[in-house]
């Protein structure tokens, strides 16, 4: 299996007049691989949650489908570190491309065969194995940012790609729908619809998929290329010294991510990050209608709103980590959490029959937090040497999905039913002023300069 994964081996250099225009050609088409590439994961990464009014018709109860649900995020938070290990030992090109086919596989076998939908325990073990292939993107695409993208240009780059997963997030519920009219149309004897909501982001993943293998190279060397590092005269550090030997796993893990204490400060960060990320994002259709009147189009286009306002966020954050904090993330990070939760107080407060503010706030936010989810991620790639960048964002999504996604959901259900609303604002609050002391830890901390003390 590990030999189906083996980094691509370093080509012949080329003649010293080809390399400039080889380099630009394939550092914008390895770029656009994994920008599409992790667009398409998710198309098909949380697909399901519109499948779940349909199932609630077939008779699953809503709590049912919702620990079901729960099994993508706990498999992904596993899976992002546990992936990570191996994808920093593997060839981007083809990890990334065999999770992306394997997790269209698993929601083709959820629209066609009606088996794979027909309990909880089936639909809780196939979306478990979802999330987990679904592990197989970030990493690799991490693995790629940083063997063709040195250190000085990377929150730039970082940040574009990082809006894949906004446009990915925004194209599925169109997929989706799309999916269900053409099942209903097409299939209407066979199908009840929201087979179609599996297959049709499926199929698109898997065309995609093709297309990202066509374009994504592994490293420059495997290509004849010199390492960035050396082209762009930009390296993590002022001995020039930069790493090049595949590690092993124990390496990774115990000589550059485990015992890195910003690692770990960004890790944390992240648990409180997805909280809000998730627990706004998640609950915003539920608290918009119970408690400010929103009827369920409007919730949706709330809900729009929110993941689209992420990317023109996202790129503003990598431009001011960048030029205005000199490649320090930290500071950005705490600019961004602090209008976070300026927004997030305006959203709490703001009493109901003002639904232009309510949508001002929750764009607010959805603008605002995708720079610290990116930033977080950019920081794993920068705090350690570029053959464990996988592994140190996988740890972070690790804390990041189990600590902070999978208890926006369950926590804050929780809370909300048994106490109230202001209650899970209050949680909220807590986890935005929690991230902002975590950023603040890194403030004056540029990636290059804790690889170089390594
Ligand atoms: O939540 P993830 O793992 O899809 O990552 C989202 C962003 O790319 C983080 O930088």
């Amino acid at each position: 299996m590990l030999k189906f994964f083996k980094p691509a081996p370093a080509k012949e250099r080329l003649p010293e007049d080809k390399i400039d225009a080889e380099y630009k050609k394939l550092r914008f088409q390895v770029f656009m691989g994994i920008f599409i590439g992790y667009a398409a994961y998710y198309l098909i990464r949380k697909n399901f949650s519109l499948a779940m009014p349909y199932l609630t018709e077939e008779g699953f109860s809503k709590g049912e489908l919702g620990l079901a649900l729960s099994a993508i995020s706990i498999a992904y938070g596993i899976s992002k570190f546990v992936m990570a290990t191996i994808s920093d030992r593997s060839n981007a090109r083809v990890f990334l491309v065999t999770g992306l086919i394997l997790s269209a596989i698993i929601n083709l076998l959820m629209g066609f065969i009606p088996f794979f939908t027909s309990t909880i325990t089936i639909m809780f073990i196939m979306l478990f194995l979802n999330g987990w292939v679904q592990g197989m993107g970030w990493p690799p695409s991490g693995r790629v940012l940083v063997h063709w993208f040195s250190v000085s240009e990377r929150g730039g780059k970082t940040a574009i790609w990082n809006v894949a997963h906004n446009v990915g997030g925004g194209l599925m519920a169109p997929l989706a729908i799309g999916g269900v009219s053409l099942a209903t149309t097409y299939f209407g004897a066979t199908f009840i619809g929201y087979e179609g909501v599996f297959i049709l982001p499926a199929l698109v993943a898997v065309v995609v998929a093709i297309i990202a293998f066509a374009l994504i190279r592994d490293t420059p060397q495997s290509e004849g290329l010199p390492p960035i590092e050396e082209h762009r005269d930009d390296y993590p550090s002022k001995s020039k010294k930069i790493f090049e030997t595949e590690l092993t796993t124990k390496e990774i893990l115990f000589k550059y991510v485990l015992n890195n204490k910003w690692v770990w400060a960004i890790a944390i960060a992240n648990i409180f990050v997805y909280f809000v990320r998730y627990g706004v994002l998640d609950w915003a259709p539920t608290y918009l209608s119970e408690e400010k009147g929103f009827n369920m189009s409007e919730s949706g286009i709330a809900y729009f709103l929110y993941e689209w306002a992420g990317i023109p966020g996202t790129l503003l954050c990598g431009y001011i980590s960048d030029k205005v904090f000199k490649g320090r993330r930290g500071p950005a990070g705490v600019v961004f959490m602090l209008g976070v939760l300026v927004a997030v107080l305006v959203y709490w407060f703001n009493p109901a029959g003002n639904p232009l503010v309510d949508n001002i706030a929750l764009i607010a936010i959805g603008f605002l937090i995708y720079g610290p989810v990116m930033l977080i991620g950019l920081q794993a790639l920068d705090f350690v040497p570029k053959k464990a960048a996988g592994t140190a964002a996988g740890l972070t999504g690790f804390f990041g999905y189990i600590g902070g996604a999978v208890s926006a959901n369950a926590i804050m259900g929780f809370v909300v039913q048994h106490f109230s609303w202001d209650a899970g604002f209050m949680l909220l609050t807590v986890s935005c002023v929690l991230a902002v002391i975590l950023f603040a830890i890194t403030w004056n901390v540029r990636g290059h300069e804790v690889v170089k003390n390594h």
